[in-house]
């Protein structure tokens, strides 16, 4: 893995441009490169990664990040690790195609975009092996490629169709209050908790975006409020624990959040501190939104509770800021996502539109078709 410190524009797709956002992830052709969320805002470097292991280590460390963004990384893993079969038979390269999405499926366990985008990537090697003009691996593996590449396209347009239809739930001079980054570093562009302001900037209205710091992994410091900045839109930082009296002085009249699962129920599992969020939400009166695409919704998990959530190291919590902010040989609980239960939740927003109660109806309902 070598690391550029040089910003430089990828060939395929644009890593940035003037005066636009930073892209996560930019395929190169024969390697993904990748922006190491975890330094930002300080310092922008792009990864590049030529192997499916270094893939792994990507997302596992969560270098990428972000539902959407986890889902693009493990596709372009897969072509990695199918670009790497050194055999010439369907049987062994469908297989060995097989083993890379067990083994970055392996990653991480919460946002269920990952497990989503690995199935896609191997329904499409199954079919590319039984289609009769395409016979060589070759050309498999190119079509893996373009398989990968058209789930970080698909992203962008469905990231801006979640904020179309959120728009209309946001006026003019509101106060809107979000959680963690579920923005554009987190998707192909726009994000999906962010993708209404970014649509609502663009339509000349002006949100008053107040942006949770995000114990212990500050996305909220580190990249909602960056990319926010960056766009020249209204953010006001804030401690997690600030939220509570923002709210009580009347400031925030709507809560946003992205989600990394959500439930046949309508539970929804985000970022550790959603549920504080929701509840506080509710007893002040605040409509509380959840923004996901059809790729986050799993209705194979029937309730929040069978949710599989990440527990991480207690070097995030006992670490923070550079120093040891805890003593030594401390107990540190670290789970990384809560799960809101769908009675806090007012609506989700989905790229096909609105989603209310009854959740398990609506919800079934959108994949009908
Ligand atoms: C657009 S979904 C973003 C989602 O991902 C975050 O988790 P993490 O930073 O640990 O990958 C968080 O739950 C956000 O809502």
């Amino acid at each position: 893995m070598s690391e550029n410190k040089e910003w430089t524009p990828a060939s395929s797709r644009e890593a940035s441009a003037p005066g636009q956002p930073l892209s996560s992830l930019v395929w190169k052709g024969n390697h993904l490169s990748m922006l190491d969320q975890r330094l930002l805002p300080e310092t922008i470097v792009m990864l590049d990664l030529f192997t499916t292991e270094e893939v792994w280590e990507g997302i596992h460390a969560m270098k990428v990040r972000g539902a959407p963004a986890i889902g693009m990384a493990a596709a372009y893993g897969v072509v990695l690790g199918a670009i790497s079969y050194r055999g010439n038979d369907s049987a062994g390269w469908l297989e060995h195609v097989h083993a890379v999405c067990g083994h970055l499926a392996t990653s991480r366990p919460t946002a269920v975009n990952l497990f989503w985008a690995l199935d896609r990537m191997k329904k499409r090697a199954g079919e590319l092996v039984t289609e009769a003009e395409v016979s060589q691996i070759e050309d498999w593996n190119a079509g893996l490629e373009r398989e990968a590449i058209a789930i970080q396209a698909e992203d962008e347009e469905v990231c801006r169709q979640i904020g179309i239809h959120a728009l209309p739930l946001f006026e003019d001079g509101m106060g809107v209050l979000t959680h963690c980054n579920a923005g554009g570093l987190a998707t192909a562009k726009y994000g999906t908790a962010l993708a209404p302001m970014y649509l609502a900037q663009e339509n000349g209205i002006h949100l008053k975006v107040f942006a949770d710091e995000t114990r212990p992994v500050l996305q909220g410091a580190r990249l909602t409020a960056f990319e926010l900045q960056q766009a020249g839109i209204d953010v006001t930082l804030l401690c997690d624990n600030m939220a509570g009296m923002v709210m009580s002085k009347g400031w925030v009249q709507a809560v946003i959040v992205g989600t990394d699962r959500v439930a046949a129920n309508g539970d929804v599992a985000n970022k550790i501190g959603t549920y504080s969020l929701a509840v506080l939400a509710k007893a002040h009166g605040i409509p509380f939104y959840v923004a996901s695409p059809l790729s986050t919704i799993d209705l194979q998990t029937a309730t929040g509770a069978d949710i599989p959530i990440e527990e991480r190291s207690a070097e995030e919590v006992t670490e923070s800021f550079g120093k040891r902010t805890a003593p030594e040989g401390i107990k540190v609980y670290n789970p990384a996502f809560d799960v809101t239960p769908h009675k806090y939740i007012t609506a989700i927003i989905t790229e096909k539109g609105i989603v209310q109660a009854p959740f398990s109806e609506n919800l079934t309902a959108l994949f009908a078709d």
